[in-house]
């Protein structure tokens, strides 16, 4: 039987002027590179705002607005600021003038770019939830090319309200303004993906390589939630582990040589566990010699993997007796980095172009 109601997308053609009406733009499809976010510099004033916007959301922070309000904008914005400004500035990429993050995410649009040029109705940009460049001034930007479809991948290979949906909703937010709004997709989360889980253990696999010593324990740390969030529903936990299993399954360790840790931890409430730091702190003290660190959970180096784990987990080993630290880097825009991204975005690309 022939379907009678299959729109086939490349005979779509842009809408075409009525008389007094300027011809309307469409046709094209908008790829969107959603990372988290970060500050415009390591001052007080830009990490104000950019915490300030970060910790008021509240898919980040459930506490109750007339309870958390008063301790944001009395303690932890006058406080927090300098704090995380001076971690910042350590990592800070000097010659462009901001932070690692942005640097890594925009380095990824353009290579894929570059690796789709054979789909030419396609435009890749990028963008962060908090801060710049903001999730709605690419949106506009790419409806005003002509796009009315938007792939958005937020850049977190494990799902978690915090942080996927949060990138969701703020799309959403822009379009809410928009009259003529563009049909949207997101790309799930691929904490399982065998494209990803290959990248993850060929770059393990390549940068052990280079080191001197061969790790006794290799941690796979991620960033925390909070274990309420957890208990509520939040698939997060399960998804970490899952990835760290099939790691494990691809690199043929088992389950004490490859480990599963959470880090950064935020105010006072219990978070998921075992921490990071006093897992390193552990192992050095139980006689571990030799620890490797990566962070499967970030899709590029941030403050979180260079500063938090290049320096402060380091630090940690050596005070507590280990000798050998090494801090292996995030997917980046390697190539088994953007393997894993180009072929996430062509396949959710299907039908599309
Ligand atoms: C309650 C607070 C926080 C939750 C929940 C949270 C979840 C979460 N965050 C990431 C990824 C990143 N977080 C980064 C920085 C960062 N995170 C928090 C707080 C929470 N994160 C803060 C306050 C900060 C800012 C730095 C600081 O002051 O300590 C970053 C790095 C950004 C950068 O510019 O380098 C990333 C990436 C995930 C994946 C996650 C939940 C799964
Ligand atoms: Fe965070
Ligand atoms: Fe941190």
């Amino acid at each position: 039987m022939t379907p009678t109601n299959v729109v086939d997308p490349k005979t779509v053609k842009p809408v075409a002027a009525t008389a007094g009406h300027a011809p309307a733009k469409a046709g094209k499809v908008g790829v969107m590179l959603v990372n988290l976010g970060t500050p415009d510099g390591t001052e007080f004033k830009p990490m104000w705002r950019y915490l300030r916007e970060f910790l008021s959301d509240p898919r980040v922070i459930e506490l109750n607005k007339a309870i958390w309000y008063p301790i944001l904008y009395g303690l932890v914005l006058t406080t927090r600021p300098k704090k995380s400004g001076a971690n910042y500035a350590r990592i800070w990429n000097r010659e462009k003038n901001e932070s690692p993050l942005r640097t890594y995410t925009r380095a990824q649009s353009e290579k894929l770019t570059g690796a789709l040029r054979d789909l030419p109705n396609v435009i890749v940009d990028w963008a962060m939830r908090y801060g710049n460049p903001s999730t709605s001034s690419v949106a506009e930007r790419l409806v005003a090319q002509g796009c009315d479809r938007i792939l958005s991948f937020p850049l977190y290979p494990q799902y978690s309200a915090t942080t996927t949906a949060t990138a969701n909703d703020q799309l959403f937010r822009a379009l809410m303004k928009m009259r003529a709004a563009p049909a949207v997709r997101s790309v799930p989360p691929y904490y399982a993906e065998p494209v990803y889980i290959e990248a993850l253990a060929s770059s393990i696999e390549r940068h052990l390589a280079t080191l001197d010593f061969e790790p006794e324990v290799v941690i796979t740390s991620y960033h925390g939630i909070p274990k309420p969030y957890s208990d509520k529903g939040d698939p997060y936990r399960a998804h970490c582990l899952d990835t760290t299993r099939l790691l494990r399954e691809k690199l043929g360790w088992d389950e004490n040589k490859l480990i599963t840790t959470f880090q950064s931890r935020f105010g006072a409430q219990e978070w998921l566990q075992p921490y990071t730091d006093k897992t390193v702190e552990k192992l050095a003290k139980d006689g571990i010699r030799s620890i490797a660190i990566v962070n499967p959970g970030f899709s590029v180096d941030c403050i979180e993997t260079l500063d938090e784990i290049g320096r402060e987990a380091a630090e940690t080993f050596h005070h507590a007796g280990g000798e050998n630290f090494a801090h292996i880097p995030c997917l980046n825009d390697s190539p088994e980095g953007m393997a894993v991204i180009e072929a996430m975005v062509r396949r959710e690309l299907s039908g599309w172009v």
